[in-house]
């Protein structure tokens, strides 16, 4: 049974796709009043949940965090990464939404449509306290133009508004696109009547506009806050209300939530809303439904397609990837029973057709593979490479427009304290994965089942020597291949059997003095 915590008030009619499904069972209850947590494969939260490294120990069966919104900055996405936990969001589920609310509150604050309010409730009458300006002609400046950014500046247009935007991975040519013009942040400052922000919470965005930017807008500028609270420093702010630079702030999110001890409320040019812009029948419905939708696909094994710490993928991409992630895991658990030392690299070489995939993914389960033989914890390709790299572990992963006899071919390098591995494989259609080198030793072998490695010097009599000790231990050989570079040299075989060879049997086996290496994989 998979089993769904739902933190925060999703849509039920969103939930349907799990609903329906079998084996899936959905418990909405606040993660703080859950006394077993330990019971849950999924967590899903809008913005209010907390999604800390604290609250993951407690969850040590969860999977996957669903976010039914956009910003996952209430969750602790590197630990999550770290756990192998996959995070996924809805990226535009509420985006119209929120580019109509925000327009909303420009339109309110403007002509005092608030405080308009509470005065007529009570029993007031003025008119000439709530003159207000006209959005027509007005400069409305835009902090990143994205999903939401995007959908406002034409609701804005449609008013007769400039807009000006400040985005640094806007280009030319979408700003003219879309008939937005392209500013420096400076330019914007200098030039807008209202600006509003529209980017996650970062480092970069953080306090984006303060003290020192505010100062630097227009006498009498408007200013708007529907993203992240923190975006616009609040302190700041509160000083530039105080002497009238600042003629009106709206807001609809806060540093923190909700907002008890800011200042900013007891101005009356302030007006808030309590974290809305998602707040639609519509924007509920679409979000929670992405988010199942996507639950499912990860439930089904398939690949999840709005992640924010795995590569985005379709189902069209992973199809091509596949054998190769099989192929990948396979010789990534065979080099990890071949190597028993500390690891310096890892490199993964992609030839032929298996150069035209999605690689990066391949190389994290080939890692994930290796390092899942030496941990005792959940490693996948969400966190391989994290994990990799805390351990010391560089990963180059190359393309290779070399074609070496196969149509496509994967060769892993290991490179360790002490000594170096290398497997090739490659995977045919009707055959699967097959491993066709190991240490440039030449071989042709599926990689499965009980196996044995052996590295030996390239004499008469140590074939029939190996093959006598299996049969003194009352060992089948179900297949054997040898291998070798040069006459006289070293050379290799591989063998698999119907079950594990026993300890003794090695023993004896090791006894032989012209083995160098021998190893029983397990795949
Ligand atoms: N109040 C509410 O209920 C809602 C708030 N939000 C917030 O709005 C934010 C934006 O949402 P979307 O437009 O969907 O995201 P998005 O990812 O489509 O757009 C963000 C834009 O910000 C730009 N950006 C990033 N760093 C920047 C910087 N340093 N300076 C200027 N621009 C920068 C990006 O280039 C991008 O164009 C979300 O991250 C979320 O925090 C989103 C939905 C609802
Ligand atoms: O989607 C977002 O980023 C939001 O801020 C919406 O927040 P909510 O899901 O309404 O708590």
């Amino acid at each position: 049974m998979f089993k769904i915590l739902v933190s925060d008030p999703i849509s039920r009619d969103g939930l349907e796709p799990l609903l329906e499904a079998d084996n899936i069972e959905i418990v909405q209850k606040k993660a703080s009043e859950e006394e077993d947590l330990t019971q849950y494969d999924a967590l899903f939260v809008r913005s209010a949940t907390k999604v800390t490294a604290e609250l993951m120990n407690q969850m040590p069966n969860l999977k996957i965090i669903a976010r039914a919104g956009v910003g996952v900055d209430n969750i602790d996405v590197e630990q999550a990464t770290r756990k192998g936990i996959i995070v996924i969001n809805a990226p535009d589920g509420n985006t119209i939404s929120t580019a109509e609310h925000t327009f909303a509150m420009i339109a309110s604050l403007v002509r005092h449509i608030p405080q308009a309010n509470m005065s007529v409730k009570n029993r007031e009458w003025k008119r000439t306290a709530f003159v207000g300006s006209e959005l027509y002609g007005k400069t409305l400046g835009i902090v990143g133009l994205g999903r939401i950014g995007t959908e406002l500046a034409g609701r804005a247009k449609a008013f007769g508004m400039r807009v000006a935007v400040f985005d640094p991975f806007l280009t030319k040519e979408r700003s003219e696109k879309i008939g937005v013009e392209k500013h420096s942040l400076d330019e914007l400052l200098s030039s807008a009547d209202i600006i509003t922000v529209h980017t996650p919470l970062t480092k970069e965005t953080k306090g984006i506009l303060n003290h020192e930017t505010i100062g630097r807008t227009k006498e009498g500028v408007y200013l708007v806050n529907c993203a992240r609270g923190g975006i616009i420093d609040e302190e700041a702010l509160c000083t530039y209300l105080e002497n009238g630079h600042v003629r009106g702030v709206a807001l609809d999110v806060f540093e923190v939530e909700p907002p008890e001890h800011t200042r900013l409320l007891e101005f009356e040019q302030v007006i808030a809303t309590p974290h809305l812009g998602a707040s639609t029948k519509e924007a509920q419905l679409n979000v929670a439904y992405q988010v199942s939708q996507e639950v499912l696909l990860f439930v089904q094994g398939k690949q999840v397609t709005t992640s924010i710490n795995l590569p985005a993928m379709s189902e069209e991409a992973y199809r091509k990837v596949a054998p190769y992630d099989g192929l990948a895991q396979r010789i990534g658990t065979f080099l990890s029973q071949l190597m028993n030392e500390p690891i310096r690299s890892i490199e993964v070489e992609y030839e032929g057709s298996a150069a035209e995939i999605e690689t990066s993914y391949v190389t994290k389960s080939l890692i994930a593979s290796f390092l899942k033989q030496r941990m005792d914890i959940n490693i996948n390709t969400v966190n391989a490479g994290v994990l990799a790299r805390e351990r010391g572990i560089q990963f180059i992963e190359k393309v290779s427009d070399r074609h070496s006899g196969y149509s496509s071919s994967m060769t892993v390098t290991i490179n360790g304290e002490h000594s170096s591995s290398e497997i090739k494989g490659t995977f045919i259609p009707h055959f699967g994965e097959r491993i066709i080198s190991i240490n440039g030793f030449s071989i042709d072998f599926h990689p499965s089942g009980h196996l044995l490695f052996v590295q030996h010097t390239d004499v008469p009599g140590v074939i029939g020597n190996v093959g006598k000790i299996l049969g003194d231990h009352a060992v089948n050989i179900a297949t054997m291949q040898v291998g070798r570079k040069e006459k006289g040299g070293e050379a290799i075989m591989m063998l698999s059997f119907d079950k594990p060879l026993e300890e003794t049997t090695l023993s004896s086996l090791k006894g032989l003095e012209e083995i160098v290496t021998i190893k029983a994989i397990e795949l």
